[in-house]
């Protein structure tokens, strides 16, 4: 049983709240969207409400990618949403990050730099080795307790998500505590469950899709964005250049487990009949028969829409994960709209993914039982697994 912020007492306590604020960043730097942010206003404004010092940690992108920046933009934008004043100070440990804790006003946040600037926090560790790690012990003397907030990382076993409640007393954030109350129990949901597995992330996919046809859980899996374009290769289809070499980038080692489910499971995974690709800026629809395409695959045609449409409309469960093409542009977002409006029809619906809450935002899609903030975490905790942060707080 995990404790929750009701059986905190927090008044004067310096709280380290792990936040998941991990957002899709524009060209320029800036947040594109807030979803996430507001999402954790509810459990930072109580805990600061409740006169505590509340430290926040929070993860942007990861090293290396486009997104993987400061959290300076997080900050303000906090400033913005919350009631309490916010501050950002710029290291994650350490005697400055541990000064900037002790100089915390009652009823004030603070922001900490995000926590990927520091190396050990991309790796996985056992919650006992985390608690030993520069990052936990760095900031831990500072702290007298732990939150949990962020569900939409809780899959990650790294310091900032495990290490803490070894060392201090441990609870579940607001955000936490509905995502476990809504998602912890899949197997009683309604029959047929239908999984929508789409986006850029494909090992993650791969791997929930595997659970979810050897468990049973899964009448169906039907796959979308650059997972369904690695189904696809991996059924014999020639893309073209462009989209194999997305694919290739994408999906690594993940292609071969891609294979051996399609020889395993090839009748109950469902594979785009069309994509639409981008000639000369335009969205052109090409059947999958008349690949290869030099130009990119960027999102799923109509008769695919139409075909998981179909399969979607006797779902009891429909449990979308991840866009279905490059929804932040305005011509390849029309299978993701489409394919979601189509999903509403199902008795029950549940959807995943950091870019998949900001696509429906964007879309101004709504009617959904519940929008997790967390993507690969949701579909984890949708495949009958532990996270290893929830286990952490337990
Ligand atoms: N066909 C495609 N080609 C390239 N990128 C795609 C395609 N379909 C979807 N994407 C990208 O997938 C990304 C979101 O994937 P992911 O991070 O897995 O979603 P979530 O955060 O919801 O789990 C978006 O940036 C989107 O542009
Ligand atoms: O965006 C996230 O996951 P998601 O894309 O599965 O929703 C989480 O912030 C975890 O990020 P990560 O996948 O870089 O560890």
């Amino acid at each position: 049983m995990v404790r929750t912020l009701d059986d905190l007492d927090a008044a004067g306590a310096a709280v380290g709240v792990r936040v998941d604020i991990n957002s899709p960043i524009d060209d320029d730097g800036a947040l594109a969207d807030d979803t996430r942010l507001q999402a954790h206003v509810d459990t930072l404004d109580e805990l600061a409400a409740r006169d505590a010092r509340v430290v926040v940690l929070a993860h942007q992108g990861r090293p290396g990618s486009d997104d993987f920046t400061t959290l300076a933009a997080h900050a303000d934008r906090l400033d913005d949403l919350l009631d309490a004043p916010v501050s950002y100070h710029d290291t994650t440990f350490g005697q400055d990050a541990r000064d900037a804790i002790t100089d915390l006003a009652h009823g004030h946040v603070l922001v900490l730099e995000n926590t990927r600037f520091y190396s050990e926090e991309v790796m996985s560790f056992d919650p006992e080795v985390a608690a030993e790690t520069h990052l936990v012990t760095g900031l831990v003397p500072a702290l007298d307790a732990y939150v949990n907030d962020a569900f939409a990382a809780a899959h990650r076993s790294q310091p900032s998500l495990v290490g803490f409640p070894a060392a201090l007393p441990g609870y579940a954030g607001r955000v936490m505590e509905r995502e476990l109350d809504a998602l912890g129990d899949i197997g009683s949901t309604p029959t047929p469950r239908v999984y929508v597995l789409g986006g850029a992330k494909v090992d993650d996919s791969i791997d929930v899709a595997a659970s979810v046809l050897d468990s049973g859980l899964a009448d169906r899996v039907l796959t979308t964005g650059v997972v369904g374009n690695t189904f696809l290769h991996a059924s014999g289809v020639d893309l073209g250049p462009a989209s194999t070499e997305v694919v290739k980038d994408r999906a690594g080692e993940a292609l071969t487990r891609a294979e051996e489910l399609l020889d395993t499971y090839g009748d109950r995974i469902a594979l785009p009949v069309d994509v639409a690709v981008e000639r000369d800026d335009e969205r052109i629809e090409v059947a999958v028969e008349d690949l290869p395409s030099d130009d990119p695959a960027m999102d799923i045609g109509s008769e695919t829409v139409a075909a998981y449409g179909d399969v979607l409309d006797d779902a009891g469960t429909a449990i979308l994960n991840g866009p279905a093409g490059v929804f932040e542009m305005d011509a390849f977002s029309v299978g993701t709209r489409d394919l979601f409006e189509a999903a509403r029809a199902a008795e029950y619906t549940v959807v995943g993914g950091g870019d998949t809450a900001a696509a429906l935002r964007r879309l101004g899609l709504s009617g959904f039982d519940h929008v997790s903030t967390g993507g690969g975490a949701a579909l984890t905790l949708l495949t009958g697994e532990s996270l290893p942060a929830v286990e952490a707080l337990s």
